[in-house]
C-alpha cells in the first residue's frame, strides 16, 4: 500500500490519525472509488455536503471525506489544493495566505495571484484583501483560544477556524488541540449586524441554530485514554443559539454558546484572530446592516420636531382651556328682546351683465312684527332677504339696512339675525335632536348647564312638532331620514334655538303641507307677540288664514315694490285702485296675479288711478300696529327713531321716500348722516369691531362638539372607513401574496422595487378618496361657518383629524405590516418601523394634497380629474419609471414635486442599500450590493432616507398650510 493509499484506507475507515504526517498529499482522487459518503454513517466531516456519493469539502478541507487538511488558498480550485492530514499543520502557505489552513489572506496582492472565482458587476475590477471584522463575501479567521476551563482538564494549545458567509449567513467552526481537530460546528441563518456604540464598530453574528459533531476519538471526544472527562455527548448535543461579537479594530472576539452558559459564564474569549476575505471594491458598499446605538441627526431633528410640537400643543390646549373655562363663568343671558331692521333703498346689481334684480325696495320690521316678502317666482324675494341677513353677495348692492335705527357694520346684522336659507343644509348621519343639540352646544352661551341647553332643545323640537322623529336620523338622497316638510323644520329649529332678535326665513313653508305651514307660522307669529324676535319671511302663495296672520306685507314684483304695508289693509289699497279681489278668492294669490299679470300691474302702478284713488302721495304704503289676528306690532324701545314708527314708503314709482302726511311719525329714509354722529359711529364701530369676530362658545368646546360630530359621521356612514380598512388588508395580502418571499435575485431586487412602489401607487390613488368626503362636508361648513357656527380652524383640525388618522394612517399601517413580512422585505425592527414610517407620511402627505384640490376647486368631477392626473405624473417621476439622471434637463424639476420619488427612494435605501444582490447571468455568478443599483440603476442617494422624511413633512405642513388658506379665504357662502 503507498502512503496516500494507507491514509486513504484509515481516513474511510476511520479518522484515527496515528502517525505525525506533515508530507503534502496529493489530492485524494484514489479514494473516490472506495469511500461511499452517502452510504457512510460519517458521511463528510467539517460541513462537507455530499453529492453523487463524494464528498464536497468546504475551502481549507479535503480528502475523501473532508478529514484532511487543504493548505491551497481559496483562489485554487479545491481538487488542485494540497492536503495535510488534520492532526499536523500545513506547512506553508501560498502567497499573501495565512492562517491554520492558509485561507486567510493577508495581502491584495495575494488575492489578485489568482484569477478570481467570480465576476465583478463593474468591469476591469480587481480584488482586495478585506481585514476588517465587517464581512462581505466570504471570510476565514483563525483565533487561539483562552480557556482554563478547558485547559483544565485537557490540556495543550487550541486553536478555532471559522469561515463566515453572509452570503448564505452561515458560520462553520473547528475547534483544534495541539492541531488535532476535536469538533465542528455550523450555524445556519445567522444574521449580521455592524454596531456602532460608543465610538467602537464590532461586527456580531447571531446564530438562532448550532450543530456539532465530535470527531472521536479524540482527548475533549473522548476514546484517548487519560482525561477522566469527555465532552463527546455535550457537543453532540449543542443547540445554539450561539453569537460571535469581533470589535473592527482589535484581534479578539466573544463566543457565546447558550448551551454552554453554564461552563463558559461570560462567553469564552477568542484571540490573535487573523481573518481575511478576497472581495471586489464594488463588494464593499453597506453591505451590512449598521446599527448605531447613538442617534443619527435626522432622528435628534425628529425627535427635537416632535417635542417642540408636542409642547406647542400642551401651550395651544392649556390656553384654550383656559379660555374655555373662563367663558363657563361668565354670566350669561339669553336674548329676550326683538329687534327692528329697516331697508332704505336696497337695490342690488349682478356684475357681470349689469342686470339690476332690485331696485330701491325699502321697508322695515319694527321689533316684534312678522313682515311677510311675497311676489312670484324670480321677484327677487330671495335676493332682499339675503341682503338683509348680511350675507355675502356676487353683485353689487346698493340702500342701507339699520340695525335698531342704527347703522352697524354687515357682521353684526349678521349677529343680530337667525337666517333659514331656501334650501335646506343639514348633517345626514344625525338625528333631529343631536343636529339642534349641537346647534345649540355651539351657539348658546357657554355658561348654559347642560341640562338647559337639553331643555331648550326640547322646547324648540316640540314647538316645531318634531317631537315624533327626534331621534331619526334626518337622512339624505341615498340614506332616506326625515320628509322633506321634516326637514324644512328642522332647518328652523336650528335658528330657533338661540332665540335671535330677528330671524329671516326663506320660504320656510315650501314642502310643508298646508297644517304644518300653519303651525309653522302660527310659532313664528307667537316668537313675534312675545317680543323675542321679529320675524321676516318670504312666502309664495300662503292660505288666506296663514296671510292674514303677517303684521306686515311686502310685495315685490320684478325687482321693485308693488305694496308695503299693513297687511290688513292690502285688499283696500288695491280696491283704491280699481283691483279688487274678487270673491271667496285668496287675497294672496290676487296679489300674485296682480304681480305677474301686466294688465293688473299696470293699473297697480298708474298714477292717475293713484290719484282717483285719494290717495296723498301716490301709492303710499304704512306700517301699522295690529295684524288680523289682533296681534301689535312691538316697536324696540333702543331706537328713539323707531318709537311708535309708522314708515312711509313711495312704491315703483318714485324710489324717493316722501315725508308723508300719514298718521304718526314719518322716518326720513335718506337721513344725511352728520359729522357728529359719523364719529360717533366710527367710534362705536372701533368698539363693536372688537367683539365682532366673537364666537358664543370657546374653541375649544367648537373643536369638541365639531369632533364628536365628526367621529359619529364616521362611526355612522361607515362605508368609507370599512372601504378604506378592508382594501387595506386585503391589497396587504394581494402584494404579500404577489411578491411572497423575493430572493435577493435579480428577478427578486426589481419585484422587492415593484412591491415598494406599488404599494405606494395604492396608497397615493387611494388618497382621491379625500375629494368626495371633503365636498360632502364643506357645504355644511359654508353654511354654518356663515350662520356663526364656528370658525375655521376647529373645523380643519377636526377634518384632518377624521380623514388623515382612520383613513390614511391606520390603512397604511395595516397595509405595510400584512405585506411587509409576506414579502420578506428586511427582518429588522428598525428597518420595518423606517418602512412604516414612509408609508405613513407618504399617504398623509397625498391625502392633504388632495385635500387641497378639494378646497380649491369646486366640482367633484373636475378635483378627481385634476388629483388623477397630478398623481399619474408624481408617480412618473417616482424614480421607478425613469431614471432620475436620464430626465431632460428642462424636465429635471418636476421630479422634486414628486412626492413618489421621496417617498420611494426613502422606501428602496431603507430596504435595499443593505442587501445584496446574487445572482448568476447564464451561468456566471455576481454578487452586488443592492446600494450600487440604487446609485447606478435608479441615481438614488443612499443617505436620503432621513432627508426625504422631512421632506414629506415639509410636504404635509406647506399643505395643511395652502388647506388652511383656502378653507379660510375661499371656502365662504356666496349668494
Ligand atoms: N347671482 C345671480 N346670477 C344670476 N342671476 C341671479 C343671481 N341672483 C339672482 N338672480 C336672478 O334674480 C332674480 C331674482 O332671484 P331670487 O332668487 O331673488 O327670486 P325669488 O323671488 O326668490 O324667486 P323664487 O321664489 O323662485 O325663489 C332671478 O331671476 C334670478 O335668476
Amino acid at each position: 500500500m503507498t502512503l496516500a493509499g494507507h491514509i486513504c484506507a484509515q481516513s474511510a475507515t476511520s479518522t484515527v490519525v496515528t502517525t505525525a504526517i506533515s508530507t503534502a498529499i496529493p489530492p485524494s482522487q484514489t479514494c473516490e472509488a472506495q469511500y461511499d459518503c452517502s452510504a457512510s454513517p460519517k458521511g463528510c466531516l467539517n460541513n462537507g455536503v455530499c453529492e453523487n456519493k463524494a464528498c464536497k469539502c468546504m475551502s481549507g478541507f479535503g480528502g475523501i471525506d473532508c478529514s484532511l487538511l487543504a493548505c491551497g488558498s481559496p483562489l485554487i480550485d479545491p481538487a488542485q489544493r494540497p492536503t495535510v492530514a488534520s492532526n499536523t499543520s500545513c506547512s506553508s502557505c501560498d502567497d499573501g495566505f495565512g492562517g491554520f489552513n492558509c485561507n486567510v489572506c493577508q495581502t491584495d496582492a495575494g488575492c489578485r495571484s489568482k484569477p478570481p472565482s467570480r465576476t465583478s458587476f463593474l468591469s476591469n475590477e480587481e480584488m482586495v484583501c478585506n481585514k476588517k471584522s465587517e464581512v462581505y463575501h466570504n471570510a476565514y479567521m483563525t483565533c487561539a483560544v483562552r480557556a482554563p476551563e478547558l485547559t483544565g482538564f485537557f490540556p495543550g494549545e487550541y486553536s478555532l477556524t471559522m469561515s463566515l458567509d453572509p452570503v448564505n449567513k452561515t458560520v462553520n467552526a473547528q475547534l483544534w488541540l495541539d492541531h488535532t481537530e476535536q469538533f465542528f460546528c455550523s450555524a445556519p441563518n445567522c444574521t449580521l449586524a455592524t454596531i456602532e456604540e460608543k465610538g467602537a464598530i464590532q461586527t456580531r453574528w447571531d446564530c438562532p441554530i448550532l450543530n456539532c459533531k465530535c470527531i472521536k476519538p479524540t482527548l475533549i471526544c473522548g476514546g484517548v485514554p487519560g482525561p477522566v472527562v469527555t465532552l463527546g455527548n455535550v457537543v453532540d448535543g449543542l443547540k445554539g443559539p450561539f453569537s460571535l461579537s469581533c470589535p473592527q479594530n482589535s484581534n479578539e472576539c466573544d463566543f457565546y454558546i447558550k448551551d454552554l452558559s453554564g461552563l463558559f459564564p461570560t462567553g469564552l474569549k477568542v484571540t490573535d484572530c487573523d481573518l481575511g476575505e478576497c472581495v471586489f471594491p464594488s463588494e464593499m458598499q453597506s453591505t451590512v446592516t449598521t446599527i448605531k446605538s447613538t442617534m443619527s441627526p435626522g432622528v435628534i431633528a425628529c425627535l427635537a420636531i416632535l417635542g417642540a410640537l408636542v409642547l406647542f400643543l400642551i401651550v395651544v390646549c392649556s390656553i384654550a382651556r383656559r379660555n374655555q373655562l373662563i367663558l363657563r363663568r361668565t354670566p350669561y343671558t339669553l336674548n329676550a328682546e326683538a329687534a327692528s331692521l329697516e331697508f332704505r333703498n336696497v337695490g342690488y346689481t349682478l356684475n357681470k351683465d349689469g342686470l339690476e334684480i332690485l331696485k330701491g325696495i325699502s321697508g322695515a320690521a319694527p321689533a316684534g312684527v312678522v313682515l311677510a316678502v311675497m311676489g312670484p317666482s324670480g321677484a327677487g324675494k330671495s335676493t332682499l332677504v339675503d341682503i338683509l341677513a348680511g350675507k355675502r353677495k356676487d353683485g353689487k348692492v346698493t340702500g342701507q339696512i339699520l340695525l335698531n335705527g342704527k347703522q352697524v357694520h354687515e357682521s353684526d346684522i349678521r349677529r343680530a339675525v337667525g337666517f333659514v336659507d331656501q334650501e335646506d343644509t343639514l348633517p345626514p348621519t344625525q338625528t333631529v335632536y343631536e343636529a339642534v343639540l349641537y346647534s345649540a352646544m355651539l351657539r348658546l352661551p357657554e355658561a348654559m348647564p347642560i341640562h338647559r341647553v337639553h331643555e331648550r332643545v326640547s322646547e324648540v323640537i316640540e314647538m316645531l312638532g318634531l317631537t315624533h322623529c327626534a331621534d331619526r336620523r334626518i337622512g339624505n338622497v341615498t340614506a332616506r331620514g326625515i320628509s322633506g316638510g321634516e326637514k324644512r323644520r328642522v332647518s328652523i329649529a336650528l335658528e330657533l334655538i338661540t332665540r335671535p332678535p330677528i330671524l329671516i326665513l326663506d320660504e320656510p313653508t315650501s314642502g310643508l303641507d298646508s297644517y304644518s305651514a300653519r303651525m309653522v307660522v302660527e310659532q313664528l307669529c307667537k316668537l313675534a307677540a312675545n317680543k323675542t324676535t321679529t320675524v321676516i319671511l318670504t312666502i309664495h302663495q300662503p292660505r288666506s288664514d296663514i296671510f292674514f296672520m303677517f303684521d306686515q306685507t311686502l310685495v315685490i314684483s320684478k325687482g321693485e315694490t308693488l305694496y308695503f304695508g299693513p297687511t290688513d289693509t292690502v285688499a283696500e289699497h288695491f280696491r283704491q285702485r280699481n283691483l279688487v279681489c274678487p270673491p271667496n278668492y285668496n287675497i294672496a294669490d290676487y296679489l300674485l296675479d296682480i304681480a305677474m299679470d301686466d294688465a293688473l300691474l299696470s293699473k297697480a302702478i298708474d298714477k292717475n288711478n293713484n290719484e282717483k284713488a285719494g290717495a296723498s302721495t301716490g301709492r303710499e304704503i304704512h306700517v301699522s300696529a295690529g295684524n288680523a289676528v289682533s296681534r301689535h306690532a312691538v316697536v324696540n324701545g333702543h331706537s328713539e327713531s323707531h318709537a311708535e314708527a309708522i314708515l312711509t314708503v313711495t312704491g315703483r314709482a318714485s324710489n324717493n321716500p316722501s315725508p308723508s302726511s300719514s298718521h304718526q311719525t314719518t322716518v326720513q329714509i335718506e337721513k344725511p348722516e352728520s359729522f357728529s354722529e359719523h364719529h360717533a359711529s366710527a367710534a362705536a364701530s372701533v368698539n363693536e369691531k372688537r367683539q365682532r369676530n366673537v364666537y358664543p362658545t370657546s374653541f375649544l368646546t367648537q373643536l369638541q362638539v365639531i369632533m364628536k360630530r365628526d367621529f359619529q359621521n364616521l362611526i355612522r356612514d361607515r362605508s368609507l372607513l370599512v372601504l378604506h380598512l378592508g382594501v387595506s388588508i386585503v391589497l396587504g395580502l394581494f402584494i404579500g401574496g404577489l411578491y411572497f418571499q423575493v430572493p435577493m435575485s435579480l428577478a427578486g431586487f426589481q419585484n422587492r422595487a415593484g412591491s415598494l412602489f406599488f404599494m405606494l401607487a395604492l396608497l397615493g390613488f387611494s388618497s382621491i378618496s379625500a375629494l368626495g368626503a371633503f365636498t360632502e362636508t364643506r357645504i355644511l361648513f359654508i353654511k354654518e361657518r356663515s350662520n356663526g357656527y364656528y370658525p375655521p380652524l376647529p373645523f380643519i383640525i377636526s377634518t384632518l383629524l377624521f380623514d388623515l388618522v382612520p383613513l390614511r394612517i391606520v390603512p397604511s399601517l395595516f397595509m405595510g405590516s400584512i405585506s411587509y413580512f409576506m414579502i420578506g422585505l428586511t427582518a429588522d425592527v428598525a428597518t420595518f418601523f423606517k418602512f412604516l414610517l414612509i408609508l405613513v407620511l407618504f399617504n398623509v402627505a397625498t391625502a392633504m394634497f388632495c385635500l387641497v384640490i378639494a378646497a380649491g376647486v369646486r366640482t367633484t368631477g373636475a378635483a378627481s380629474l385634476a388629483s388623477s392626473i397630478v398623481i399619474l405624473f408624481m408617480m412618473l417621476f417616482g424614480g421607478f419609471m425613469i431614471n432620475s439622471g436620464k430626465i431632460p434637463a428642462a424636465l429635471t424639476w418636476i421630479q422634486y414635486l414628486s412626492m413618489f420619488k421621496f417617498g420611494f427612494e426613502a422606501l428602496a435605501v431603507n430596504e435595499v442599500a443593505t442587501t445584496k444582490l446574487v445572482d448568476n447571468i447564464q451561468g456566471v455568478a455576481f454578487n452586488v450590493p443592492g446600494s450600487l443599483i440604487l446609485q447606478k440603476l435608479f441615481g438614488f442617494d443612499l443617505g436620503g432616507y432621513w432627508r426625504n422624511m422631512i421632506i414629506l413633512i415639509g410636504f404635509i405642513i406647506l399643505f395643511i398650510a395652502i388647506f388652511w388658506m383656502l378653507v379660510t379665504l375661499k371656502l365662504k357662502e356666496r349668494k
